[in-house]
């Protein structure tokens, strides 16, 4: 016997809309964005109840939120959210990349008896990055290609534009790069980033390679677009969808 989940929405835009859509077994009883018209918007799909107020929105009778928001939204949001006696979902992971945000998190969670999950998002092969805890990675580079429109830039040939540590990369492309905090946090090596802009290209390419005791991989994901917000891959709101679907499942498949 399955129950229905009860979630908040914490941002209502390209992701909250996909979950709106497709959800399955989820209702979604509240829902929030700095944008208040666009939770009023979102509330028309799902008959869930719009807030303008976030302790409002918090009070709602849910057992977890999903945050589709921004970087900010989770650095400011998720202490209370969990003290609240709510779990977390966490799209814009780069947060995480802030160590001292991350601890301290990770103990309220701990203290409150919480779990705060992050899906796989725009990248695959997250699950076995984590053998990185206990066998030992010893590098992990991602080639992150895109087009020059999904990072609010004009240009007329691929261009690197960042080469550096996923720490420095989602600190400059906050809305571009939470996948390369994803893979940090997975894999505990920090991760080296090139970003390349090529207006010869109309995907999200994500390129892993991983080196470590248990041998190297390779891993390509060339992510469609989501349709309202090309920055962001449409398999990354797949990526929630999924998680949610599966968060009652008795048999769980992967590492
Ligand atoms: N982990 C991963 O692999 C991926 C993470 N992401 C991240 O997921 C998040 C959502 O993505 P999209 O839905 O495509 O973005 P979007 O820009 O279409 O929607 C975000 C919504 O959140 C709202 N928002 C922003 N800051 C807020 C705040 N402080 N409080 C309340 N609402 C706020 C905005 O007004 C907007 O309506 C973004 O941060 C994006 O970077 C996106 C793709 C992959
Ligand atoms: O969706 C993608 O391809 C990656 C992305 O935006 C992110 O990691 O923030």
């Amino acid at each position: 016997m399955y129950t229905m989940i009860r979630i908040g929405l914490l941002g209502c835009g390209n992701i909250g809309h996909l979950i709106a859509k497709y959800r399955e077994g989820v209702e979604i009883v509240a829902l929030y964005d700095i944008l208040h018209e666009r939770a009023l918007d979102l509330a028309t799909c799902c008959n869930g109840r719009p807030y303008q107020d976030f302790d409002e929105f918090l009070n709602a009778d849910m057992d977890l939120v999903v945050e589709a928001a921004s970087v900010r939204a989770v650095m400011r949001y998720a202490e209370q959210i969990l003290v609240s006696g709510k779990d977390m979902i966490v799209m814009s992971v780069g947060a995480f990349s802030d160590q001292e945000f991350y601890s301290r998190i990770r103990e309220i969670a701990i203290e409150h008896h919480r779990k705060v999950r992050i899906p796989s998002g725009a990248v695959m092969g997250l699950d076995n990055a984590k053998i990185g805890q206990i066998g030992g990675i010893d590098r992990v580079l991602l080639r992150t290609t895109k087009n020059p429109k999904s990072l609010g830039l004009e240009l007329t040939e691929k261009t690197e534009i960042f080469h550096g540590r996923a720490g420095d990369c989602i600190r400059a492309f906050p809305k571009n790069l939470n996948v390369s905090v994803a893979l940090t946090l997975a894999s505990g090596k920090d991760v080296d980033v090139e970003l390349f802009a090529d207006p010869a290209v109309d995907r999200n390419i994500h390129e892993i390679t991983m080196e470590g005791k248990f041998g190297d991989a390779y891993i390509r994901v060339r992510n469609i677009p989501s349709p309202d917000n090309p920055a962001t891959s449409y398999l990354a709101a797949l990526s929630i969808l999924t998680l949610l679907k599966n968060l009652d499942e008795p048999i769980v498949v992967g590492t």
